[in-house]
């Protein structure tokens, strides 16, 4: 079988329903909001608007210039003169073996750790040295989705404490669109009910729910305050096959419903082709390869990259 026909055949087997959520839920969720939604597997029309104006980015929500850094006594930059910017409603793609770099990036991006050098444009300003008051407006505008669940969420607090936590931390003086604060409770059902979880789940703590459910409820709580960009760092690395492509499917729903733009970041070729407009390779710190995700297969592709395909 040809690699081309594996890779997609890999893309397709995870595209299945989990049995441990609600069912469709989203859809009712969907249909409160203004924003077109897609079916889950098929190009929304925002898909392929994300997807003509991706080289063309006039106004992108997020612009990272020559951004690099390196650890005290390392060999190498972790991130090497890194450049990209996403558009609103765009998923990115960035793909990599382990240890390439990819979750420093993230990192500075989040500015859980500061790069050394480049800049990192959001919402129209240079967040890259910002810091404490300063940087406190601009943090709601990126979140982030962590590999592990489990790590992610205090397992002292309940679901409900959980996903409150951020607006009463950065969103009381945003401008919510599409979630409507009228109270703690109904807020925190419109959050379980966005990423297809019972309201029921609201009192639980997180060793009571599975790693599928605890995963949604820090999507949960990425979105909840409706940021520009959602970094996606191997967000179904830790579940099983099945809860995978459901959580896929769900992110997908939620970027074209909320127009939300996302980097997703994963050592999984296959995953990042079925969730991304374009793709970014990358490589000992550096971004060796990018192009529109429709010429994954291309002949002018990086022989890294075509090593990488190579692996499925
Ligand atoms: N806190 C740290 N201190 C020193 N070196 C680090 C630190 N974090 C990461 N590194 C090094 O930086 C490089 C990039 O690591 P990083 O975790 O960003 O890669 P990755 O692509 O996210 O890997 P994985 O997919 O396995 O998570 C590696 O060589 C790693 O050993």
């Amino acid at each position: 079988m040809k690699i081309s026909d594996r890779l997609k055949r890999m893309s397709g087997s995870i595209r299945l329903r989990t049995p441990d959520i609600a069912p469709a839920s989203v859809g009712r969720f969907l249909a409160n909001t203004a924003v077109t939604s897609s079916t889950s597997g098929t190009e929304s029309t925002s898909d392929a608007a994300a997807s003509s104006t991706a080289e063309t980015l006039d106004s992108p929500v997020l612009a990272v210039e020559r951004l690099s850094r390196t650890y005290a006594g390392a060999e190498r930059p972790a991130v090497d003169d890194v450049s990209f910017s996403i558009g609103r409603g765009e998923c990115l793609g960035l793909v990599g073996e382990s240890g390439c770099g990819k979750s420093t990036l993230a990192r500075c991006l989040l500015r859980i750790e500061d790069a050394d050098s480049g800049s990192i444009i959001l919402g129209g300003q240079d967040i890259a040295r910002l810091n404490g008051r300063k940087l406190r407006p601009h943090r709601r505008r990126i979140q982030i989705v962590f590999q592990n669940p489990t790590a992610a969420l205090n397992p002292k607090l309940k679901v409900s404490d959980s996903l409150i936590d951020p607006y009463e931390q950065l969103g009381q003086d945003a401008k919510l669109t599409h979630f409507a604060y009228t109270s703690r409770d109904a807020y925190i059902r419109q959050l379980l009910e966005a990423v297809e979880l019972p309201a029921e789940l609201a009192s639980r703590y997180p060793h009571e729910l599975s790693g599928g459910q605890r995963q949604r409820v820090t999507i949960a709580r990425a979105i909840s305050i409706e940021p520009d960009v959602v970094v996606l760092d191997e967000p179904t690395a830790s579940l099983d096959v099945i809860s995978q492509g459901a959580v896929l499917d769900l992110l997908t729903n939620l970027r074209t419903s909320l127009g939300l733009s996302y980097l997703f970041i994963s050592h999984d070729l296959a995953a990042v082709h079925r969730m991304s407009q374009r793709i970014m390779v990358m490589r000992e710190g550096e971004i060796v390869d990018r192009f529109d995700a429709g010429d994954l297969f291309a002949e002018e592709r990086h022989a890294y990259t075509k090593e990488l395909i190579s692996i499925f």
